[in-house]
């Protein structure tokens, strides 16, 4: 088993990266002080609580621990204030009191929904995350924890750090393949903004990883995780340079929101926000031509899209833009990138490249 620590001021906690891990949580649990006293709540979604839900509430309860299930429609349109109240209801009718413990278990949905609920759960109570998702890999650390608003991506939510994080990586064999490819953008996202290194390492190895080949993948998360952790402990409230790991989101998230979370997966969206703020950047901060045709091969190389679709209106992008978190004064606001490997945080960019940016989208 692989493990990272995220060092923050005021706590720390490991990520577990392995293989059969869920066997390890009695033992884990109680390392982080979670004794067979404490009522734990199982949150997941309905595909990845009919596989291991069972499996894990049987660990549990071999252990001694009291265990309840609440799932929530599989989606990101359910990623929602009304499945938020739900789950909270499940608890109160569990029994769930400010000593409990709340597991995670899934994809980015279920992690960012649970851990908004134990963000808010009696003002607040711990919570461990399960990633079983590629993408998850990002989702699960560093605290982020929200639900969409119709008008926008993650308006309501909270800063809520884990307990610590299980990954076990076994969950992968059971994602279906559009969402595994979908998970990679995140994780080319973190070389893209961090590491050459980790960029060609991936461009090398995209046939592999595709294929899931355990120890390649391992490693992938692995690195994908160091990049945030890294991030993450400089700057835990996103107060300066956590902003980086925003790439390509003012234009994901856009899209995201536009489309009503139903077409795209947030792994698709980013991808095309990626390839749009590589084009951006040659016209804001000066990078090659070079960049935009790395990083959309990179994209395609893992079958991830590079372009969009008419349907969506720059209009309604461009609105959806102006409201993004990152934005401080009704500015623009992107994360750019004047070479791989190095990204930084540009306040007030025109409107105009953006509008060439979403044209040049649109193209074959
Ligand atoms: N908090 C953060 O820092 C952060 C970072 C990145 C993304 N996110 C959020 O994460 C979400 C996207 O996460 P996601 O891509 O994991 O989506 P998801 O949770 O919807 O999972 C994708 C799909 O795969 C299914 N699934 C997950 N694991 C499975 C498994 N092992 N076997 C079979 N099916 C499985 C899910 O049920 C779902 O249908 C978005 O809401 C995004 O905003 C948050
Ligand atoms: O952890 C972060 O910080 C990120 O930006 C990671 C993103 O991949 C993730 O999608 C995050 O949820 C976006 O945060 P938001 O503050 O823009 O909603
Ligand atoms: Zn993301």
């Amino acid at each position: 088993m692989k493990t990272l620590t995220v060092s923050l001021e005021r706590t720390s906690y490991p990520i577990y990266i392995g293989s059969g891990t869920y066997q390890q949580l009695p033992a884990l649990l109680k390392k982080h002080g979670v004794s067979r006293d404490r009522t734990i709540m199982l949150v997941s979604d309905t595909h990845v609580g009919p596989l291991y839900a069972g499996k894990i509430q049987e660990i549990l309860q071999q252990a001694g621990y009291r265990v309840g299930l609440s799932l929530i429609p599989a989606g990101e349109e359910n990623k929602n204030l009304k499945e938020f109240e739900r789950v909270i209801g499940d608890c109160l009718r569990f029994g769930l009191t400010r000593r409990s413990v709340i597991l995670a278990l899934g994809g980015g949905v279920v992690g960012d929904l649970a851990g908004f609920v134990a963000a808010s759960y009696m003002r607040g109570i711990p919570f461990v995350q399960l990633p079983t998702s590629l993408l998850a890999h990002d989702s699960s650390v560093g605290g982020k924890v929200a639900v969409n608003h119709p008008l926008g991506k993650n308006y309501i939510g909270a800063f809520h750090q884990p307990l610590m994080v299980v990954f076990d990586v076994d969950t992968l064999k059971t994602l279906p393949q559009k969402e595994v490819v979908s998970g990679f953008a995140e994780v080319l996202k973190h070389g893209l903004i961090w590491d050459e290194s980790f960029v060609s390492w991936l461009e090398d190895r995209a046939g592999e990883l595709l294929g899931l080949e355990t120890e390649p993948l391992i490693e992938a998360i692995y690195r994908g995780c160091q990049v945030k952790t890294a991030v993450v402990s400089q700057d835990e409230r996103e107060a300066g340079i956590r902003a980086i790991l925003n790439y390509g989101h003012t234009i994901g998230h856009a899209l995201e929101a536009v489309s009503g979370y139903r077409t795209f997966t947030h792994g698709e969206a980013v991808a095309i926000g990626i390839a749009g703020a590589a084009r951006l950047s040659v016209k804001v901060v000066g990078a090659s031509p070079a960049l935009v045709e790395r990083t959309e091969a990179l994209l395609q190389a893992f079958s991830l899209p590079v372009r969009m679709e008419t349907t969506w209106p720059a209009e309604d992008l461009l609105e959806a833009m102006k409201r993004d978190k990152k934005v401080q004064s009704g500015e623009y606001t992107f994360v750019l990138s004047p070479q791989i490997g190095r990204v930084e945080l540009v306040r007030g960019v025109a409107e105009e490249p953006i509008r060439e940016v979403l044209k040049e989208l649109r193209r074959a």
